[in-house]
């Protein structure tokens, strides 16, 4: 018997033969496994928007084609231990073995040179560095003779990644107690963190001090629900403190440049590809000289720090808690950019703005929390002040007919920038797992704060409406739903 095989195992095949072709006339560079020149070696996917499509397409198409070949039972498994890869990254990573096999270089070193360095069993390391070279992180020359590839360099100290990884930690046994949360009597009062830090050991009345720095209201929520924030500010948790602080600044090499500004300054770009000045955050050229960007809860100041590089002509001002502020201590020496310890949900001081900006902001509050904040806002903004958000939009697993373009309060309107290109049939249209990393940060958002979450189009022109801004438009960049855009609104 001639067994008919799935059309769609054949529409994927030849998305993946397709894309390649055409991926190779792009001029990019062919991403290589083995090339171990930095964690950005995925160039193309910043500077040419046609190959990052391109490749966008043949790794979703690839994943997809591994879900249908893979039994099923083994694909639910190797998802279900997803927190033996997370233990074998967190192994690697404080072991520093990154940066043992860089100065071993591409001869690689084996285990039982590591472990003379790092001290670790190299038995217990050999086993979760083939793991992880199953999985493409590392790879295995000989039996017990490993070296770094694309993937593993990523760790390397070198990097602002380092930290961003380690913080896992605190999200990584948090995200363990979901279920023990959601099945808690006092869910949704209280979130996957507050059961992994309890904070039952501190007198209530301390709790609530804490919380009150963040909340005007009384009511704001029972002294338990603690946020990440109120962690972070406890003198005994200063180390996760500065990680996590480096983390937010780790992000900057996750985001793509291209989405902070736009235009003139990326003469290299400009000269070579114009299309690519296309995917931007605002227009920052066209501000008048002197004009303040508030950057609010801007933490240590990375986003206003590149900025004022760029931008020399404009004033900066960073906004955040006090201990986040004092962190910030490059921001000094730019006599343009001024640091202060603001409370976001107290009323704005800086009524001078032309841009309130928040980047990964709203994101860590409930959708009663991200009206306050930006009501603070709206009270203090001038007629022509502009409020921006760098925020994920969340794309939906299936396909939406475009419909999801923030017009659900206004029908019939439609919000530049507001729809994400949808992948080809028959992928799935958000990509699927190549844009996992909007997943992550939703669930890293549930296990960290209380009612907070990614959100949709729909969701934020709901947020806007509601603190009296209005949202007109999204400066996304492109193929790229998984990452931040830029959500732009003005007074109304
Ligand atoms: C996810 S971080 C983003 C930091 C920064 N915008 C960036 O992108 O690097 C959120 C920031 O909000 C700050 N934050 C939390 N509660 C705050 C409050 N009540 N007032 C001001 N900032 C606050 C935190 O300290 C933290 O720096």
């Amino acid at each position: 018997m001639i067994a008919i095989s799935n059309p769609e195992v054949h529409q994927l095949l030849d998305l993946i033969t397709d894309g390649i072709a055409a991926f190779d006339k792009t001029g990019a560079l062919s991403p290589n496994l083995n090339d171990t020149s930095g964690y950005m070696s995925s160039d193309f996917g910043k500077n040419n928007e046609q190959a990052k499509h391109l490749s966008a397409v043949i790794a979703a198409a690839a994943l997809q084609l591994a879900a249908i070949f893979q039994p099923p039972q083994n694909l639910l498994l190797n998802l279900a231990s997803g927190a033996y890869k997370t233990a074998a990254l967190r192994v690697c990573l404080e072991g520093n073995v990154t940066e043992i096999l860089r100065e071993a270089g591409p001869k690689g070193a084996h285990v039982r040179e590591i472990s003379a360095i790092n001290g670790l069993d190299p038995k217990i390391l050999a086993r979760f560095l083939r793991y992880l070279a199953t999985l493409h992180i590392y790879r295995e020359l000989s039996p017990g003779v490993f070296a770094n590839n694309r993937v593993s360099a990523v760790m390397d100290t070198g990097k602002d990644v380092k930290e961003l990884f380690d913080s896992t930690d605190e999200v990584c046994k948090a995200a363990m107690l979901s279920w023990e949360t959601i099945t808690d009597p006092a869910y949704p009062a209280i979130t996957p963190l507050n059961k992994t830090f309890p904070t039952s050991n501190r007198r209530a009345s301390e709790n609530h001090e804490l919380h009150e720095q963040n909340h005007e209201e009384e009511d704001a929520g029972p002294p338990d629900a603690v946020t990440i924030f109120d962690l972070l500010q406890r003198p005994e948790e200063a180390a996760r403190h500065r990680r996590f602080a480096v983390a937010m600044e780790g992000m900057s090499g996750v985001q793509p440049l291209e989405c902070l500004s736009r235009g003139k300054s990326y003469s290299f770009y400009n000269s070579f590809r114009p299309r690519i000045t296309a995917i931007t955050a605002y227009e920052w050229e066209s501000l008048p000289e002197k004009a303040v960007v508030v950057d609010v809860g801007g933490g240590v100041g990375t986003i206003s720090l590149e900025l004022t590089k760029r931008y020399p002509k404009l004033n900066f001002v960073v906004q955040d808690l006090s201990g986040f502020v004092e962190k910030g201590s490059e921001l000094a020496s730019y006599n343009r950019l001024a640091a202060a310890a603001h409370n976001f949900f107290k009323p704005q001081p800086r009524k001078d703005a032309s841009i309130y900006l928040l980047r990964h902001v709203v994101h860590n509050w409930s959708d009663e929390d991200s009206i306050k904040i930006l009501t603070r806002l709206r009270e203090a903004a001038r007629e022509d002040t502009k409020l921006i958000l760098l925020e994920i939009i969340m794309p939906y697993a299936c396909r939406t007919s475009n419909a999801d373009t923030g017009a659900s309060l206004d029908p019939g309107t439609v919000i530049p920038g507001a729809s994400a290109g949808e992948a080809p049939v028959p992928l799935l249209a958000n990509f699927g797992a190549v844009n996992e990393f909007a997943y992550l940060m939703d669930i890293t958002m549930f296990a960290l704060c209380k009612d907070s979450s990614e959100r949709t189009i729909d969701q934020f022109a709901v947020l806007f409406q509601k603190s009296g801004w209005k949202l007109t438009r999204v400066n996304r960049l492109a193929e790229d739903a998984g990452m931040w855009q830029a959500i732009e609104g003005v007074p109304v």
